[in-house]
């Protein structure tokens, strides 16, 4: 049962929503999955369709004809679609009389039907659970779309929560297959800096990958010298990647942890909190940002090895009033057994529920739940290859003998090798056309990329003219650049009152600017208010669509938007007076080398540097710790061999 004990408001049951997400999904007449059965009044009453096939039935597989076979296949493709590549077929519940289960002799043939559509789509079939009900069996099987070798589905997911929640540890254990002994070692594999080592502390974003084979068994195992991941082994093996998006938990680095959410595009976040520490520091902050961006949320509850059972009890009644609180607005969903895991990963995307997860990283307990609900969580977005191609750059490289390369993610569209892209806005507004000249995806050398981050190669560019921030784009789409636009937002914070030409960093995807209001819907700004608000950015334009979410902040105001109507305004100066600021990185760094089949090492000034691959972790730059251009002490930049992590990223503030 997936009930909480506290929960007032009723929370859904194993029984209760197993079967919503069967063969009767919750669609109205208008929704016509099948194409064909037309929906005219009472034609459907009792689920039952035109052409006599009763999709909510638990015999409904059993021995379908070939109309309803074909009927069968076209609401399986539409639920593929949804799922992005997946779904978990439910066999032996109907909404007939909710006397569960089927004889053994209809469940095999009810597989065999199901095995059938798989084929038809090259899917794969695998069994999840087999239980029994009053009238027999009931088995919940997960069917995955097979893909090429080298390509995989991709989830990605945030990991957030306060210092000493536990998170580089979790993800330590989770891909290096290795229980921590309490005392930091399982995180020690991740870190990027020696002082993330000597503190303990994460400052920059950290990107791990966990892959799972087609049974759902977890595929990463570290070499056994030095413990590192090959990504591209994995990747190879993998037919799902997690890509945990590791941020740091310290109110110093927040501004690196929004950047994360914002320019990352988490799918999922994954909240972490200190079972022993409670809800405490950044939980509250880094919960509120997720909710903000509307990025469904769970909760891992971490150190249950070592926290009395009263405070165990404590932090999960506080999380529980917390994510039930009118700001939250979620239904918390302890998951404690397999059964708990499927209801919660095949409902999740619905962003009300939130599964809360209880997990030591020292004895291993319920690290299988939280592998078996990683595994089973779908993509948020699908992708078309038709849409015109968008890549948000979050990242830049100089790479010596390759050149400029530039991280990212791809938003919309197919990027192929050799394709033309406008790279933009330059101060000006400008966008320049470019070609591809090469694609990495999760380090590994690839013909095209589609919905993930990845690493392209544009021709003939330097690394001073490019920002994070910018994007490249298919000529399609005619891209224009903007200084001032506008949103409506909501402060979630602020000590005073926010009036005109106040400013404060924009965040917006990988964009991260100052803006200036430069007027508003009403007179000034409290906290709690809602206006629309018309904003100018500082030094240069960014490349913006209507409908994005930002995050509008600075120190401890805060508030969050969507963006409503952009104002172009290509070739207006910036309003600061200044010269505009092209060069975001030092151009004195040394540069590093690039590896076939691997990503180049960032080496940001402003932020924290860090490796991308393990062959770069060995490389040391000439110029790690010196005085930047700007005066501003270049602080824990060096990549020293023996600090530095097979991890890549961006960094920290
Ligand atoms: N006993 C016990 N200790 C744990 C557990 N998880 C993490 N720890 C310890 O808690 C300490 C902090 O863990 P980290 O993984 O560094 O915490 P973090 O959330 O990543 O912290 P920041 O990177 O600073 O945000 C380390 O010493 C871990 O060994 C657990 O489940 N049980």
């Amino acid at each position: 049962m997936a009930a909480t004990e506290t929960s007032s408001s009723p929370v859904p049951t194993a029984e209760s929503l197993v079967p919503a997400c069967m063969f009767a999904p919750d669609r109205g007449c208008e929704e016509d999955v099948t194409g064909t059965e037309s929906c005219e009044d009472g034609e459907r009453l009792n689920g039952e369709a035109v052409d006599h096939l009763d999709f909510t039935s638990k015999l409904v597989l059993v021995s379908p004809t070939g109309e309803q076979f074909d009927s069968l296949l076209r609401q399986l493709r539409v639920r593929m679609e949804e799922g992005c590549g997946e779904t978990i077929y439910v066999l032996g519940v109907g909404s007939d009389g909710g006397d569960y289960g089927l004889d053994e002799r209809d469940m095999e043939a009810s597989v065999a039907t199901v095995q059938s559509l798989s084929e038809q789509i090259d899917a794969d079939l695998v069994l999840l659970r087999e239980r029994s009900e009053a009238a027999g069996l009931v088995r919940d099987y997960l069917i995955r779309r097979r893909l090429d070798e080298a390509d995989f589905l991709e989830v990605r997911v945030a990991v957030v929560g306060n210092v000493d929640a536990g998170k580089s540890t979790l993800l330590g254990v989770l891909t290096h297959g290795e229980l921590d002994n309490g005392r930091g070692f399982a995180r020690q594999k991740l870190f990027r800096h020696k002082h993330e080592m000597e503190s303990g502390r994460t400052s920059s974003v950290g990107n791990d990958i966990l892959g799972f084979d087609r049974e759902g068994q977890v595929v990463n195992k570290p070499d056994s010298h030095g413990g590192s991941l090959d990504w591209t082994k994995i990747c190879e093996k993998s037919s799902k990647v997690i890509t945990f998006i590791d941020l740091a938990g310290h109110e110093k680095y927040l501004k690196t942890t929004v950047f994360g959410m914002t320019g990352h595009l988490p799918d999922f976040c994954m909240l972490m909190v200190g079972s022993n520490a409670g809800i405490v520091g950044m939980t509250k902050e880094h919960l509120g940002l997720a909710l903000a961006l509307n990025v469904p949320v769970f909760v891992v509850v971490t150190k249950i090895d070592m926290c009395p059972a009263n405070i165990l009890q404590e932090t999960l009644k506080l999380l529980q009033r917390l994510l039930k609180s009118p700001g939250c607005r979620k239904i918390p969903v302890l998951v404690q057994n397999k059964d708990d895991v499927i209801i919660t990963a095949s409902n999740f995307s619905s962003e009300r529920m939130c599964p809360i997860f209880q997990i030591s990283n020292v004895t291993g307990e319920n690290m299988d739940l939280l592998k078996m609900f990683l595994n089973l969580l779908s993509c948020r977005t699908s992708y078309s290859d038709d849409q015109p191609a968008e890549f948000q750059i979050d990242d830049t490289y100089s790479v010596p003998g390759v050149g400029t390369v530039v991280s990212g993610t791809t938003l919309r569209g197919l990027i192929r090798l050799n394709d033309m892209m406008l790279l933009g806005p330059d101060p000006l507004g400008n966008f320049l056309p470019i070609a591809v000249k090469s694609i990495h995806r999760k380090r590994m050398p690839v013909k095209e990329v589609r919905g993930s981050d990845g690493l392209l190669r544009p021709k003939k560019i330097k690394r001073s003219s490019i920002r994070k921030g910018m994007v490249m784009v298919s000529p399609r789409l005619s891209p224009q650049a903007s200084w001032e636009f506008e949103a409506e937002i909501l402060v979630l914070h602020h000590p005073t009152t926010i009036s005109p030409r106040y400013q404060a960093m924009v965040h917006c995807g990988s964009i991260r600017q100052t803006a200036t209001i430069l007027s508003m819907s009403r007179d000034c700004l409290r906290t709690g208010d809602k206006a629309a608000v018309h904003f100018r950015f500082i030094k240069t334009p960014e490349y913006l669509h209507a409908d994005q979410r930002l995050v509008f902040r600075e120190g401890r105001t805060k508030a969050v938007g969507t963006i409503t109507k952009l104002l172009l305004s290509a070739g207006h100066q910036p309003c600061n007076a200044k010269p505009p600021q092209m060069k975001m990185q030092s151009s004195k760094r040394a540069p590093l080398r690039w590896e076939e089949g691997s990503a180049p090492a960032n080496e940001d000034g402003a932020q924290t540097a860090r490796p991308a691959s393990p062959h770069l972790a060995q490389l040391q730059p000439k110029s790690g710790g010196g005085r930047r251009r700007g005066g501003q002490r270049h602080k824990g930049k060096s990549l020293n061999s023996s600090t530095a992590t097979p991890a890549g990223g961006v960094g920290g503030c």
